[in-house]
């Protein structure tokens, strides 16, 4: 999660024509649906920006976070390369722990190589920002094993990896700088990360840097197409999903070296340990305080989630190999092992998404990219291309990190303060056991299965009626591919205000879900044992309403904690009222 901005909305300095198209704007001036929960109240942002503020970036107006990137890296190009080499070159690693098929990191090898100077590679750990963007315990214990696998690896071509944890985010920047001294580094090189917090401080460190006579690059490599490149005939975003995807498929048909991979790192020269010999002595430290695991959890994820690079590489190699062929028909079904369970990885930045598209190509069939829903592999990489989607959606809309819906007209929808009912939610005890199933399985294993991801996020927006904001930041907390594109778009998705042209009056029926996706209540039984017993292929679904009251009270299975025709109808009440008190 990132920041509002802190500069007040000043349009003094607007020629009367921009300022006549800037008045025209929609969007109340004064905050819509400031909630009472503390989904908003964080310790490190201000409350939700207003309507009209985050008009003014979807007009274009205000310049957006990754504009004003690229413009520093524009402005200050001539000047990046005119500096010249010193003594190192800096590899500045985020959400891209490997060193397989990872651009930014090459091109920091690349220009170590070509000055033959060593390259030196850092992690930074700020736990203000795990804190900052809610990271899941789960996911700093992920990060920090992924960088023990990354250090040895990096080790066997002699390149130090330094990881440092910086208290203060703020001091972030300029720690780097004095990194940078002292290693003697006039060039950094980082992938982009695209939420705003972290582009607003790239673009102040392209300027810094620069002033400093160190060239900064901040390079795109997340994405499979860069965000940007994709757009309407008349050169705008899109925000529906098809059409945006049949172009991302013809994109890279038309241009297929965008999916080949980057080399590994050059070794570096033979004498690098003894110029720099206490980064190779550095330790990966523990998780902050307020990220810490028990010992028994800690050894419980070690296990169920095997770390690094390699791990992920063969996981991919194993899904191909074993399940794409069939994912088509088992992607839905949570208990059929019929997905990738690559997320992980993805998010940490352990597998690079352009070497998964890759692969999964060339295993495809007939080795092209289409839309295909019914060919295994064109349907998984179609899945994959959402992450693409939304993070792309996360560059044009950037308010959506500022507590905004995207489709800024669900802004005043009046949610229910019911603190005890967020609570079942949480808890898996709602008496839907689907839903409580999908709960506790991303209570236990810090994953949860896309079908079951959408099932309880539409309980909780559309039967529960709780913000849809305070479930988003319960997964980012919980999850270990927690990451903020991906999860605002399914939560968007599921609430109705997101980037899907369903309006709000589909909601899923839970019982009806649960019947379809697991129909023989497989997934039910392993995640909620105390309705283990229940064979009948109904009542495992809904044991109350289906003879097995007596099963579930027996062993502690509460009730429904509501009647879903009734919380449907309320929330199409609800929604409607909210549509008619909108400011966008
Ligand atoms: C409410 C909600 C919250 C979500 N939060 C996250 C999140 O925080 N992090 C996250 O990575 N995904 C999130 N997703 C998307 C999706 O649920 C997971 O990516 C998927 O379940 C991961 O399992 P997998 O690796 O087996 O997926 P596969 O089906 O094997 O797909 C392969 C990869 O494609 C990507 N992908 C697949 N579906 C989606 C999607 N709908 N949106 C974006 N990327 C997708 C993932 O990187 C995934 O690993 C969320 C979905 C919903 C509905």
């Amino acid at each position: 999660m990132t920041t509002a901005p802190k500069r007040k909305a000043d349009v003094s300095f607007l020629t009367s024509e921009r300022k006549r198209l800037h008045d025209m704007l929609p969007g109340s001036t004064s905050p819509t649906n400031e909630t009472k929960y503390d989904v908003l109240l964080r310790k490190y942002y201000p409350l939700e920006i207003t309507n009209r503020r985050a008009n003014e970036y979807s007009s274009g107006y205000r310049e957006r976070p990754i504009e004003a990137l690229e413009r520093a890296l524009l402005e200050t190009q001539a000047q990046r390369d005119r500096v010249s080499a010193a003594e190192s070159v800096v590899h500045w690693f985020k959400c891209d722990i490997r060193i397989t098929d990872n651009k930014g990191l090459y091109l920091a090898s690349a220009e170590a190589e070509k000055h033959r100077i060593p390259l030196i590679c850092m992690y930074l750990i700020s736990p203000q920002d795990f804190e900052a963007h809610l990271t899941a315990p789960v996911r700093v214990d992920f990060i920090l094993r992924n960088l023990r696998v990354l250090k040895h690896d990096l080790a066997q071509l002699k390149i130090p990896l330094h990881v440092e944890v910086v208290d203060k985010r703020r001091s972030i920047p300029s720690r780097l700088m004095e990194l940078c001294n002292i290693w003697g580094a006039k060039h950094v090189f980082c992938n982009i990360e695209y939420e705003v917090d972290e582009l607003r401080r790239e673009t102040a460190l392209v300027r810094a840097c620069s002033g400093q006579g160190i060239s900064f690059s901040a390079i795109a490599d997340r994405c499979v197409v860069e965000p940007g490149r994709l757009t309407n005939s008349s050169g705008a975003p899109l925000r529906v999903y098809s059409p945006w995807h049949r172009r991302w498929c013809a994109y890279l048909n038309q241009h297929p070296s965008e999916l080949d991979p980057f080399p590994v790192p050059k070794m570096n020269p033979a004498n690098t340990g003894d110029t720099y010999p206490d980064l190779f002595r550095c330790e990966i430290p523990q998780a902050p305080r307020s990220k810490w695991l028990s010992e028994q959890d800690r050894a419980k994820f070690s296990v169920m989630w095997p770390a690094g690079e390699h791990e992920a590489r063969d996981r991919l190699s194993r899904f191909l190999q074993e399940r794409a062929d069939e994912y088509q028909n088992a992607r839905n079904i949570p208990s059929a092992n019929g997905t990738s369970v690559l997320s992980p990885h993805l998010a940490a930045g352990t597998l690079a998404a352009r070497t998964v598209v890759r692969e999964a190509r060339e295993a495809s069939p007939n080795q092209k990219l289409t839309d295909d829903r019914k060919q295994g592999h064109s349907r998984w990489i179609g899945e994959l291309a959402f992450r693409d989607f939304y993070t792309s959606i996360l560059c044009y809309w950037p308010y959506i990190c500022m507590n905004k819906p995207l489709k800024l007209e669900y802004s005043n929808i009046e949610w229910e303060d019911n603190m005890d009912h967020f609570k079942k939610w949480t808890d898996g005890r709602t008496g839907f056991p689907i839903v409580d199933a999908a709960m506790r399985q991303l209570a236990h294993t810090g994953y949860m299965h896309n079908r079951c991801r959408m099932m309880a996020a539409s309980f909780l927006a559309k039967d529960l009626l709780i913000d849809w904001r305070m479930g988003e930041k319960w997964f980012m907390e919980h999850l270990i591919d927690g990451d903020f594109a991906s999860n605002n778009g399914g939560w968007g998705f599921s609430a109705s205000c997101g980037a899907d042209p369903q309006p709000y009056f589909r909601i899923f029926n839970p019982l009806l879900q649960s019947d379809k996706f697991d129909a023989q209540g497989d997934y039910i039984r392993k995640w909620v044992p105390e309705l283990a017993d229940i064979q009948d292929r109904k009542g495992i679904h809904d044991p109350y309403g289906q003879g097995y009251a007596r099963v579930a009270e027996t062993n502690g299975y509460p009730k429904p904690m509501v009647d879903h025709q009734q919380s449907r109808e309320r929330a199409l009440l609800r929604y409607k009222a909210g549509l008619g008190r909108s400011t966008a």
